[in-house]
């Protein structure tokens, strides 16, 4: 049920061009994407692509050494890092995590865990928590201040796949609940939220950007996993041509080594015909998308 007016397209954030640089390396550079109230982006990419950088980035963490990044007046943003520096030694619940960073009203906390399905859990011992209730519980208390944005790190780390498809499903239901925005960083290369309005894939720079269409149906992966997950997740598969070494530089599919990879550089390959350019046309990155949707034949109730 969508409780939210979605006619409203309030841009919560907006990176032009962004770069950020440490040590004299871009990590990311040429970041161009924004996000608007109740509009689902997904961030992937390759192991140190830059997807936390920029996440950091457009909440304001760390700051672009060039381009700009524009925020909301009065945005308020929900975090939950990729990673959390507790000392797992010391006994804490549910409950008192959710009030670690700052003091919540017992009513707030209560609606949180409630709407995560962790109201159960209040009590429980974080250290005994599987991933999943985990994750749910680092959700309920980035959901608890009510945020404009929620910035999600790779929300599905530690979690089965069924955990993952009850996740997105739940992240669906907190945007369509709530109309805020969503900044999902994924770690599958492959596989983002059905949800998902646009894919930015990170590898240094923004290689492509596509919406993940639902356009085929796997008899055997819909036995597998039954219909709900064929609503919740879709395959973004596509290769990049070239690689970002440790020191910064780029080593091209053809063997060459370049400072820097930028649209024009004459370094990319064009795929076959057979693949779907569905990312901006205009990029000129020589990266091409093909969306393998698992999709639901019936309408979602988004
Ligand atoms: N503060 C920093 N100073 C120097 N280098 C940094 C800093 N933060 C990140 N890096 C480097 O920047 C690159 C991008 O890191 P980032 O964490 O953004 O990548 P990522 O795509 O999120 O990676 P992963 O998928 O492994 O989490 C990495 O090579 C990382 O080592």
């Amino acid at each position: 049920m969508l409780n939210f007016r979605p006619q409203e397209k309030t841009t919560l954030v907006r990176l032009s061009n962004a770069g950020v640089r440490r040590n004299g390396r871009w990590l990311v550079r040429g970041v161009d994407f924004s996000i608007s109230r109740g509009e689902i982006v997904t961030l992937i990419g390759p192991n140190g692509s830059g997807k936390s950088t920029t996440a950091k980035t457009a909440i304001g963490v760390v700051k672009p050494d060039e381009g700009s990044v524009e925020r909301m007046a009065g945005l308020k943003v929900g975090y939950v890092p990729q990673k959390l520096s507790v000392d797992w030694t010391l006994p804490l619940t549910v409950e008192r995590l959710m009030t670690l960073t700052g003091a919540l009203k017992a009513r707030e906390i209560e609606e949180a865990l409630a709407a995560t399905g962790m109201l159960h859990m209040a009590k429980a011992e974080v250290q005994h928590l599987s991933g999943g209730e985990f994750q749910r519980a680092l959700l309920a208390r980035a959901i608890a201040r009510k945020p404009d944005l929620l910035v999600l790190d790779e929300p599905v780390q530690g979690v089965d796949f069924s955990g993952e498809i009850a996740l997105y499903e739940l992240i669906k239901q907190i945007r369509n609940r709530t109309g805020c925005g969503i900044l999902l960083i994924s770690h599958d290369l492959h596989i983002v939220m059905a949800e998902t309005d646009t894919v930015v894939c990170l590898n240094g720079h923004v290689c492509c950007r596509g919406t993940p269409q639902a356009v085929s149906q796997s008899p055997e992966y819909l036995k597998l996993f039954g219909r709900r997950a064929a609503g919740a997740l879709a395959v973004y598969s596509h290769h990049h041509d070239h690689t970002h070494l440790p020191d910064g530089r780029v080593l091209h599919a053809d063997g060459s080594i370049a400072e820097s990879c930028f649209p024009g550089d004459g370094h990319h390959h064009h795929d076959g015909a057979e693949n779907v350019h569905d990312h901006d046309p205009d990029c000129g990155c020589g990266h091409h998308a093909r969306l393998h949707g698992f999709g639901p034949s019936e309408k979602r109730d988004a």
